[in-house]
């Protein structure tokens, strides 16, 4: 279902390909989007200058940051934003059969030429309210961007977020493996969460399309199906094995093992530990080892861990070792994973003493099944012995929150600042062309977000700045920042000639998103009770949000 669309656009002296699944067209928009256009283009309002924020207005998952992913998508679509003689057809048929073929005449020639797009950076820290995008241009044009653009942030933010989440419980030296295909919301689902589950923090995914696609590290082990396909060790024909230097050769690996798992079982320190083990296991992982001698890792948990799964992988990992390979390690996919990991160390250490393999105690331990960050959470306290992660349905799916509730909202029309009011206070929109910008403190964390309006001096390092809540008067605060970066920067100039940003590898964009998140204040980060990031105003664009607020809002009448 994806494949790359060929590439048609230049952008600064570059390529821009299309969206990565070729179902991102101009057509992936709502059907009131086209219906508006028209009643601009019929009222002749469709050319005049409209400015949109699109922002969310809560964090995901009970916690106070959010990651801003997506953007690349949204500057693929842009870029390669035109409708062919079909789309057009097919609108034609969609809309009222009054449209006048004007209209589609208009829409023949569209394209983002007129649109300037300003962004956050990707993978940067995000917090509610402050503008990820602001979209200027022909208002037509930009009302048909709203659901393509936030349809291609809104999951990306949120899947990146979880991501991060999951990173910051599992901690920094721990291996995180995305394996959420099977269980994803459908391809582009699978594909996305892959993509920015990277971005986010995550390793390596087993998701062979993103490995293909994003250029992320594949990872994987087998399942329990290639456990019990087994019967028994007669079923292994080809069991000569070379050494890992080739200086040598084991013509029988099946025996080999065999010999060890003897040995095993009446080792000093383990006699007893354990009975018969499972024969069927001990021939899969036999052959899986013959298949894979360089990265052997089995999954033990098909029949029993401790009699039957850990033995086997012993013996498979020793006679490998024989040979001059490493075993790469385990993985657990059911039970009491701390108790087992802990369990499963011991045996390895017990081994590394009772035959004298350096190092064997260190053998990888991965866990998987139903892992989310309560249960990761659950695992560190408890004290466990897992060195990597395999997490899938909760994090792809995004179980714990369905959406993130981006929304894209007109801040100006021909150069006049708009407001949407609401009953709701946090529904209310900051109106006018804004610059946003992170102040940083003393100690080099982010303090606050603070909006101004386009025109206003840009706060200064050393020089005291008023920050106001936006909508709450009484809360204000003075700072003085050790660094100001401004947020907004131009990804789009249309056919302006301001300079523009480039779009960093993804790669890049884990990086420093990664290094972002290492530089918030802890506080902000806990799961617990976290402490809100502060999002502001300038005193001049909160003067002119109540101001705007009290002129558009109707006086009531009491009878
Ligand atoms: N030590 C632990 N502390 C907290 N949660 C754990 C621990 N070990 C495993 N879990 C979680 O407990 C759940 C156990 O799942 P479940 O009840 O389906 O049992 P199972 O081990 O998968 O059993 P089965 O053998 O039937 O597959 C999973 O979500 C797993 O991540
Ligand atoms: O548990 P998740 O976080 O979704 O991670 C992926 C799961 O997918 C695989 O098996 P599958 O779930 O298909 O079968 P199982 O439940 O019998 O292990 C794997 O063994 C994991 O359990
Ligand atoms: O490689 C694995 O172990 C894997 C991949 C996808 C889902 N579950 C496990
Ligand atoms: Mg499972």
């Amino acid at each position: 279902m994806v494949e790359k669309v060929k590439a048609n656009c230049n952008y600064s002296g570059r390529v821009v390909e299309g969206p990565t699944n070729p179902i991102v067209t101009p057509l992936l928009t709502d059907l009131y989007q086209f219906t508006m256009a028209y009643a601009y283009w019929k009222a002749n309002k469709h050319q005049e200058r409209a400015v949109f924020d699109l922002y969310f207005r809560k964090n995901p998952f009970g916690g106070e940051y959010t990651v801003f992913a997506g953007l690349e998508e949204c500057i693929r679509l842009i870029a390669n934003f035109k409708f062919t003689e079909d789309d057009i057809s097919f609108i034609r048929e969609s809309l009222p059969g009054s449209c006048e073929d004007g209209f589609f005449d208009y829409l023949r020639g569209l394209d983002c030429s007129e649109v300037e797009v300003y962004a956050i950076a990707e993978g940067s820290a995000v917090f509610p309210k402050v503008p990820l995008l602001r979209i200027e241009g022909p208002i037509a044009v930009a009302q048909l961007l709203e659901t393509p653009l936030v349809n291609l942030i809104n999951f990306a933010s949120l899947v990146a977020t979880n991501a991060a989440r999951h990173r910051f419980v599992a901690g920094k030296s721990k291996s995180l493996l995305e394996f959420g295909l099977r269980r994803a919301q459908g391809p582009d689902g699978g594909l996305s969460a892959s993509k920015y589950c990277y971005l986010g923090g995550f390793d390596a995914t087993s998701n062979v399309a993103a490995g293909r696609l994003f250029g992320i590290p594949l990872r994987g082990t087998h399942s329990h199906a290639f456990v019990s396909s087994y019967m028994s060790p007669d079923e292994i024909i080809d069991k000569s094995l070379q050494s890992a230097d080739g200086s040598s050769s084991c013509e029988d690996f099946v025996s080999s093992v065999q010999t060890w798992i003897n040995k095993i079982q009446w080792s000093n320190s383990l006699r007893g530990s354990f009975g018969e083990t499972n024969h069927s296991e001990l021939a899969a992982f036999t052959s899986y080892a013959l298949a894979f001698p360089r990265s052997f890792l089995a999954l033990v948990d098909t029949y029993d861990v401790m009699r039957s799964g850990i033995p086997n992988f012993c013996a498979v990992a020793l006679a490998l070792n024989d040979l001059g390979y490493k075993a790469v390690g385990i993985r657990l996919d059911s039970g009491d994973l701390a108790y087992l990991s802990c369990e499963s160390r011991k045996f390895f250490s017990t081994i590394e003493k009772e035959f004298g393999v350096p190092g064997f105690g260190k053998m990888g331990i991965t866990a998987s099944n139903d892992l989310n960050e309560e249960t990761l959470d659950a695992l560190n306290k408890q004290g466990h012995e897992v060195d990597s992660y395999g997490i899938g349905t909760y994090l792809v799916t995004c179980y714990a929150q369905a959406a993130l509730g981006c929304v894209f909202k007109l801040v100006e029309i021909n150069n006049q600042p708009r407001i949407k009011l609401s009953e709701d206070v946090s529904k209310v929109s900051i109106p006018c062309k804004k610059r946003s910008y992170r102040l940083y403190g003393r100690e080099g964390y982010p303090l606050v977000d603070i909006m101004t309006g386009e025109n206003e001096p840009s706060p200064k390092v050393g020089e005291r700045i008023l920050c106001r809540h936006p909508f709450n008067e009484s809360k204000r605060a003075y700072v003085v920042p050790q660094q100001v970066e401004e947020l907004l920067k131009c990804y789009w100039p249309g056919s302006s000639d301001k300079p523009r940003e480039d779009l960093p590898p993804l790669k890049d964009i884990r990086d420093s998103c990664i290094k972002q998140l290492e530089r918030m204040r802890p506080d902000h980060m806990r799961r617990l009770n976290p402490t809100p990031y502060k999002v502001s105003v300038s005193a001049k664009l909160y003067d002119f949000i109540h101001f705007l607020w009290l002129n558009e809002a109707p006086v009531g009448e009491l009878q």
